[in-house]
């Protein structure tokens, strides 16, 4: 699906992305069929190397899984050192979208072109202490920015409005650009989020941490709904 996927991914907008950080591995196939009957449009799969960040999750396989089994753009958030190294075999194992952190590399906009040259969609992350200047030079040549709400590396953690200082100004300057926020967000967050300017807002510990995944979505989607005036 690879490029193509950024249309779909742009049409489901305003969209809730599920991380898969916090999900049943034990049943993935049963989690991915749950999140679909609860009309989830894109999921949102967070790998970690244990040396960009200090947790580990999972990598190329569990990718290459999922991709046999759903339709769904997979939306790749890599919290490693090395992106590169991995980006072409993420993307023959079938992920849409390739995030990368600014904090993790030296020339942001070179990676993001030889990401994108991969012919694949190309994000860029930043953690709530870098600040936006780092990543200026490298816009031309992402379709997305992941504006990170907490420290990279862990479900379950506090939101940090920095963020949604952030989302303002990019999207005042940037009124196409598509805007990603991760960490902390809940039906109390959300809200603020898209009037912040958000298009996708991935979210683990708020559907995860729920029996009936299906609610906690269509929660979450009134939630954004009230804060664009749209609610029924
Ligand atoms: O990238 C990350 C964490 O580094 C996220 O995608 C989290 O998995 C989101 O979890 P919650 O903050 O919603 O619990
Ligand atoms: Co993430």
């Amino acid at each position: 699906m690879s490029r193509a996927s950024l249309e779909a991914i742009r049409s489901a907008t305003p969209a809730v992305l599920p991380s898969l950080l916090l999900c049943d591995f034990g049943d993935l196939k049963g989690e991915v069929a749950r999140l679909a009957d609860a009309g989830t449009k894109v999921l949102h799969l967070d790998v970690m190397d244990g040396h960009f960040v200090p947790n580990m999750t999972y990598a190329m396989p569990i990718v290459e899984g999922l991709r046999r089994h759903t339709d769904m753009p997979l939306d790749v958030h890599l919290m490693i050192s090395d992106p590169l190294a991995y980006a072409k075999a993420m993307v023959d194992a079938g992920a849409d979208m390739l995030t990368f952190h600014v904090e993790a590399v030296k020339d942001a906009a070179a990676v993001a072109q030889e990401i994108s040259d991969l012919g694949v969609n190309v994000g860029i992350a930043l953690n709530p202490e870098t600040p936006l200047a780092l990543l200026r030079e490298s816009l031309p040549h992402v379709d997305m920015v992941l504006v990170m709400s907490v420290e990279a590396g862990f479900g379950g953690q506090k939101f940090n409005p920095v963020a949604l200082e952030k989302l303002q100004v990019l999207r005042k300057e940037f009124p196409d650009l598509l805007l990603q926020i991760d960490g902390g967000i809940d039906t109390s967050t959300i809200g603020p989020a898209r009037e912040a300017g958000c298009d996708l807002f991935v979210v683990g510990s708020a559907i995860f941490k729920k029996d009936d995944y299906k609610a906690a979505i269509a929660e979450l989607d009134d939630a954004i709904a009230k804060a664009e005036g749209t609610a029924s």
